[in-house]
């Protein structure tokens, strides 16, 4: 997977077909609206109508679909199944991926158990654990491996994609064997900042994080209320 470059307005691109990062993170957007639409029926769609339903507005959609080459037909809009198999394979969604989870604790677990991940093309062929008491049990039917044997579990199984949720200090030296084995794909949920060589893509996830951000909104807006009703006092 190619490193994001950046054009001259400092957009950063997918380097390899040219589509901003920003889009990209859109897209898993409008493909869950699509689906929705999918099943209800729905065969054409217009863009303002599709982005009422993902929750952007209609310029950007439509811009965010022109990279895929997706500009949809006059007075018709765009045709639901054709964009969610244009998304999906820009995505690389068109084929399944192999998930190797690391760390078989509380969140290790809960994910391995989301049936949301299966339904959407990812398939957790994996789990690993250091814990003797853990490993040789099974979560949704995966068997929980020993860390000592995370080579020869990722050659045999394929898993292209990893979860890390370990403990910080052992995140690093996981990711490193994870790589070295043939991870492209690292979702890292534990408390650590990781190197990754820069053909593999790393996407980190911090809740506490994102409740921070909450936490100043729900402040400011506090702070807002108290001044307007002081005002009406
Ligand atoms: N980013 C987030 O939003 C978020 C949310 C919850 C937890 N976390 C982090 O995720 C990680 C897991 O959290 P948890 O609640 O599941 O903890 P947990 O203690 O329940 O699970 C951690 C598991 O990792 C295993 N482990 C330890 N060393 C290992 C090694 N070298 N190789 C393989 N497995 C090893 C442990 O045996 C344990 O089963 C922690 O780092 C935690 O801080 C992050």
């Amino acid at each position: 997977m190619a490193k994001p470059g950046t054009d001259k307005d400092g957009t950063v691109f997918d380097a390899e077909r040219g589509i901003p990062d920003a889009t990209v993170a859109r897209l898993p957007v409008y493909l869950r609206a699509l689906s929705t639409l999918a099943e209800d029926g729905v065969i054409t769609v217009s863009s303002e109508d599709l982005a009422e339903v993902a929750g952007v507005n209609s310029s950007k959609l439509r811009k965010d679909l022109s990279y895929l080459g997706s500009y949809g037909t006059r007075g018709v809009g765009y045709e639901v199944k054709v964009l969610v198999e244009q998304i999906s394979e820009n995505l690389g969604l068109s084929q399944d991926w192999n998930v190797a989870i690391f760390g078989a604790g509380n969140l290790g677990t809960a994910l391995a158990q989301y049936s949301g991940f299966a339904s959407r093309g990812f398939t957790v062929v994996a789990m690993f654990d250091a814990d003797e008491a853990i490993v040789g049990t099974t979560v949704s039917g995966v068997l929980v491996r020993s860390i000592d044997d995370l080579e020869t579990v990722i050659d045999q199984t394929g898993a292209h994609l990893a979860v890390l949720a370990v403990p910080g200090p052992v995140a690093q030296e996981i990711c490193d064997r994870a790589v070295a084995a043939g991870i492209r794909g690292i979702l890292n949920f534990a408390p650590s900042v990781l190197q990754v060589p820069d053909w593999v893509q790393l996407r980190k996830v911090d809740l506490s994080i994102e409740l921070q951000i909450l936490a100043f909104h729900a402040q400011r807006a506090a702070a807002d209320e108290l001044v307007m009703a002081k005002e009406l006092s």
